[in-house]
């Protein structure tokens, strides 16, 4: 039996349970991917994992990575003056997507796949033509098993296997690399003749690889043990996988969005501009830390807006494992839900004036929804099984808007956003904007 769910008080029961956190099998056209990563785990192996990854997430590691994610907006930010001339329409779907695959591929395995300079190297390449196909099968019924995939589209089934061939190589060969490295530099560290005092102990805690190396999420991984044995490379390979998956596709959609809401919205981009300039002042050369990207409250009300309007994940499934009772309601086990958040998030009695952009409505002192119940402000899911990576994609996203302000003006240019529903929100139409340079004013 499959269910979709748009009632809000039945959404933040499922969300709430500790029991029913069971992935439905709509996700399993992933596996041949992502194996039974964080994303498609469940029972006991989910729980292990979980514990296990939640510390990558630490903000001493988020600290380090706002290097790379400032360093990957600026490197976008200036591909982009070419085409600023104020009258372009630039879709910025493509743009922000190479700018998030550097980005993830630099802070889970540590190695830079230069997308935005190389778009023919080929596990990005690989890449994006298995998230493209993804996306599709997700809401192609014909394509969702491997089994009718394999027979409706025998050409794009040979190319995707071939592709996630290319992808699990590639990723098979960073582990066992940093794996030696990690080896080595221990050896070298047991023998130093002088133990490490305290204080360097503490500093050195996220930096195995020698002061100078930024830690990666698969480091995390490649020290963590389940039973006191250490992760298979395949284990790892798994969760490296399902980050590249979650953290490029998901934080392209979020920032391609509000950049198309931020450029129709005057009033909001000049808001966010002078609290951008009271931060940071007006240099796009400079170097943003954690604690500017901390700083900013309104452009935190303007993400949390725009993933209202168009949450990049807009439904998830769960499957129910034991009959569930609401008031009078009865959900039988073995039930396929479909939790379609982008509903809820426009349900009028929760938001009011639901289909407005109003970044104000997540500020203290704005309307009902700035207390809105986290089960129903849900762009992130909520409950057990939420977003592990949240806080990572709102600083990304949070570096990437400041970057493109600081640069540029941005305009109202190009056609309306169409949305279009596939495992991660996009739009038929692309989302376009026009720049016009900062300093040319
Ligand atoms: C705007 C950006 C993002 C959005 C809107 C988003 C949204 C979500 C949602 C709704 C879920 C729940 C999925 C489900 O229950 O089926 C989820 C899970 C997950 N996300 Fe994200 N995500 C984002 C960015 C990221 C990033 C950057 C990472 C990693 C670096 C990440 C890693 C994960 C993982 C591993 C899970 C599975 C967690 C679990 O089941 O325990 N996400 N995300």
């Amino acid at each position: 039996m499959h269910l979709r769910v748009t009632d809000p008080k039945l959404c933040e029961a499922l969300l709430s349970s500790q029991h029913q956190i069971t992935k439905s099998s709509f996700y399993d056209f992933l596996i041949d991917w992502l194996g039974r990563g964080l994303l498609l785990s469940n029972g006991k192996k989910w729980h292990t994992r979980r514990k296990i990854i939640t510390p990558a997430f630490h903000f001493k590691i988020l600290e380090q990575f706002v290097e790379v994610f400032d360093q990957q907006s600026t490197v976008m930010a200036k591909s982009l003056l070419a085409q600023a001339d104020g009258q372009t329409a630039i879709d910025m779907f493509p743009v922000v997507c190479r700018m998030a695959l550097d980005t993830i591929s630099e802070t889970a395995m540590g190695v830079k796949v230069h997308a935005q300079e190389n778009q023919e190297f080929e596990y990005v390449k690989a890449l994006n033509y298995v998230s493209t196909v993804m996306s599709k099968r997700f809401v192609n019924p014909s394509q969702r098993t491997s089994f009718l995939f394999k027979l409706t589209s025998p050409k794009v089934y040979r190319e995707t296997q071939r592709c996630i061939g290319v992808m699990h190589r590639f990723t098979t060969q960073v582990i066992e690399k940093r794996r030696q490295a990690l080896e080595k530099s221990m050896g070298e560290a047991s023998n130093k003749a002088d133990p490490p005092s305290e204080e360097e102990e503490d500093e050195d805690e996220y930096e195995h690889y020698g002061r100078k190396q930024r830690m990666a999420f698969l480091d995390i991984l490649l020290q963590s043990t389940v039973d006191g044995e250490p992760l298979s490379n395949e284990d790892i390979r798994e969760e490296v996988d399902t980050f590249m998956f979650e953290g490029h596709d998901t934080t392209t959609s979020g920032i391609s969005f509000a950049l198309y809401l931020i450029a129709r919205h005057p009033e909001v981009q000049a808001r966010l501009f002078e609290e951008i300039c009271q931060i940071v002042g007006q240099d796009p050369d400079k170097v943003l830390s954690y604690r500017d990207l901390q700083d900013m409250k309104y452009l935190e009300c303007v993400i949390k807006e725009s993933l209202r309007l168009f949450p990049p994940v807009p439904a998830i499934g769960r499957e129910i494992t034991e009959d569930v009772q609401l008031g009078d309601v009865t959900l039988p086990a073995n039930t396929n839900v479909v939790l379609s958040f982008s509903l809820i998030m426009r349900n009028p009695d929760y938001f009011p004036e639901p289909d407005a952009f109003r970044p104000d409505r997540f500020f203290g002192d704005g309307d009902s929804s700035s207390h809105v119940n986290p089960f129903l402000y849900t762009p992130f899911s909520a409950g057990p099984r939420n977003c592990i990576g949240q806080r990572f994609a709102m600083l990304e996203m949070k570096s990437v808007i400041t970057k493109m302000l600081l640069h540029f003006e941005l305009l109202p240019l190009g056609p309306e956003v169409q949305r279009l529903t596939t495992i991660v929100l996009r739009s038929k139409t692309g989302a376009h904007i026009g720049l016009r340079p900062r300093c040319a004013k």
